[in-house]
């Protein structure tokens, strides 16, 4: 290698670390969680909740006996979770009674409360200002802990309380999403006495464990403790050892119908910009820097669900890190665009390549001898090169799978590359199955989280015209196949599904559906916009 080489890889490097230092959430820029007290006006003190035979009683939040609190545990109904898309009672994961929506009413209006709502979203989204407003959606009352008498398991196993009395909990799991818009989860723990019951956080290398008992140490009594949180984030909520941990969840969504809520700046950081943004503010002024490096890559911080393929991006709806990165890349222009990243299951370890692409595999849906890499390179994905080959020269079989790709295909045509540089490494797509997380809070309603990453057109000029031309007639006819069958399958559904609610559900998804096949037809969707 020559000096001058040597001296530029080094250079270039630099720039790139220097942009992966600047996004790094070390400094605690970012956080997937937020907390707080919010003290309870009159009115909204009282809890009302129906009994199994339909008796209605009410509590009021500030004053509840222990009395009180084990007959709203007998009130409730033993929690389920989603396991693989399948509603699963199994009190060795998930130990809690539950009361849905319509057998509980509460007036404590999030939405309502601006001051609650700007908290929440300065809380998330420290850096961002959000394009839409947020609707809370009220879903669950859980009550964990000293439930002394499960009506629905009978006398006998009334008497034989021990094993079932203490001790509610909820092992680690995400919460499913329920659409393309949800983007996050908020539990509210009320003022009853408990010990125990903490909630576990962890995302991306950090932790945190909410005790809502000690925030609400030195509150007035009609305070509630609340924690808001991205909902791919893993939590758990560890064993109640006394008393009775109740909690109200609200999953909350994105809505444009909704007034976006004031953005107060970040008060801890004494920065008036991001770092990432003055970071790659001096690349794009150094034009030695953009022919060096005209592609980069970044993996996203959050898991996003999707359904068959990528929407186009204005439609994804990011979460706190990710949508500040996007907000920068917007703000000087660089064209962008999202993909999944598949490395070759058959040759993982060997494999010196990843395939960039908007499909989300399911592996369940091909055939048998349909070889995956050859399916997503077909249908519009491409090749990234990041190592450097193992063991091909010794064995023969491997050189002729690393030639094929590198060197192209027996008619002479070659596959699409492109030179990515990762600024923050992305997780790669499973292809024996896209679909992430085994363990949510509900069965899947067809939305699966997904490791989505952005690649960023730095160098306008980067010859790409040729891969956007292609890849936009590949990917249009690879959405409208996947669409049309999408929107056949959910038709059917709804034929058979007399229950409300889902049939609501499924409606919503059709007209998803329908959205994005509008968009295919009526929009051009270039690979970089
Ligand atoms: O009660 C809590 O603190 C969290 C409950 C939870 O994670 C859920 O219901 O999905
Ligand atoms: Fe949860």
């Amino acid at each position: 290698m020559s000096e001058s080489t040597t001296t530029s890889s080094r250079e270039s490097d630099g720039i790139v670390q220097g942009l992966r230092t600047a996004l790094e959430n070390k400094a605690g820029l970012h956080k997937s969680w937020t907390t707080g007290v919010a003290t309870l006006p009159e009115s909204e003190t009282t809890l009302y909740y129906e009994h199994q035979d339909g008796t209605i009683k009410s509590l009021k939040l500030g004053s509840v006996t222990s009395a009180q609190a084990e007959d709203l545990g007998q009130a409730c109904s033993p929690a389920t979770f989603g396991l693989n898309q399948r509603d699963v009672l199994d009190e060795s994961y998930r130990k809690a009674g539950k009361l849905d929506v319509g057998k509980f009413s509460w007036l404590f209006n999030p939405s309502g409360r601006g001051d609650f709502t700007t908290q929440l979203a300065s809380g998330l989204f420290p850096w961002a200002s959000l394009e839409k407003g947020i609707r809370f959606e009220l879903y669950k009352l859980n009550v964990y802990g000293a439930i002394k008498h499960y009506p629905w398991r009978g006398i006998s196993a009334y008497r034989r309380t021990n094993d079932i009395g203490e001790g509610s909990f909820f092992k680690a799991h995400q919460d499913t999403p329920r659409s393309g818009d949800m983007f996050g989860s908020l539990v509210c723990l009320l003022p009853i006495a408990h010990e125990g019951g903490d909630l576990l956080l962890r995302h991306c290398g950090h932790d945190f464990t909410f005790d809502g008992q000690a925030l609400l140490h030195n509150a007035p009594s009609t305070s509630i403790a609340w924690i808001a949180f991205f909902s791919d984030v893993e939590h758990e909520v560890t064993p109640v050892t006394a008393g009775h941990r109740v909690t109200i969840t609200f999953n909350l969504y994105y809505d444009p119908q909704i007034a976006t809520p004031i953005y107060h700046a970040p008060s801890s950081a004494a920065m008036l910009e991001h770092p990432f943004k003055s970071a790659l503010q001096r690349v794009i002024e150094n034009p030695a820097a953009i022919k060096a490096h005209p592609i980069l890559g970044f993996g996203l911080q959050h898991a996003y669900p999707v359904s068959s393929v990528l929407r186009h991006h204005s439609l994804l709806d990011l979460k706190g890190a990710d949508m500040i990165l996007i907000q920068i890349l917007r703000s000087f222009g660089i064209k962008y665009n999202f993909f999944l990243l598949y490395r070759d299951e058959k040759h993982k370890d060997e494999s010196p390549f990843r395939i960039l692409s908007q499909s989300c595999y399911d592996g369940d849906t091909l055939d048998a001898d349909q070889a995956p890499v050859e399916y997503l390179l077909k249908n519009g994905g491409f090749i990234v090169w990041d190592r450097d080959p193992k063991g091909v020269e010794e064995n023969p079989y491997l050189q002729d799978w690393y030639y094929h790709y590198k060197y192209g295909l027996e008619c002479g045509d070659q596959y699409e590359d492109l030179p990515v540089e990762w600024v923050v490494e992305p997780s790669e797509e499973n292809l024996k199955r896209s679909v992430a997380a085994a363990y949510g809070n509900e069965p899947g309603l067809g939305y699966f989280y997904h490791q989505i990453c952005v690649v960023a057109l730095l160098d306008p000029d980067f010859d790409s015209r040729g891969l956007i031309n292609q890849d936009v007639d590949a990917m249009e006819r690879l959405q409208k196949t996947d669409l049309l069958q999408c929107i056949e399958n959910l038709n059917e559904s709804l034929e058979k599904i007399y229950d409300i609610r889902l049939r609501a559900k499924v409606l919503e998804a059709v007209k998803v559906c329908n959205e994005v096949k509008w968009y295919s037809e009526n929009t051009s969707i270039p690979l970089f916009d």
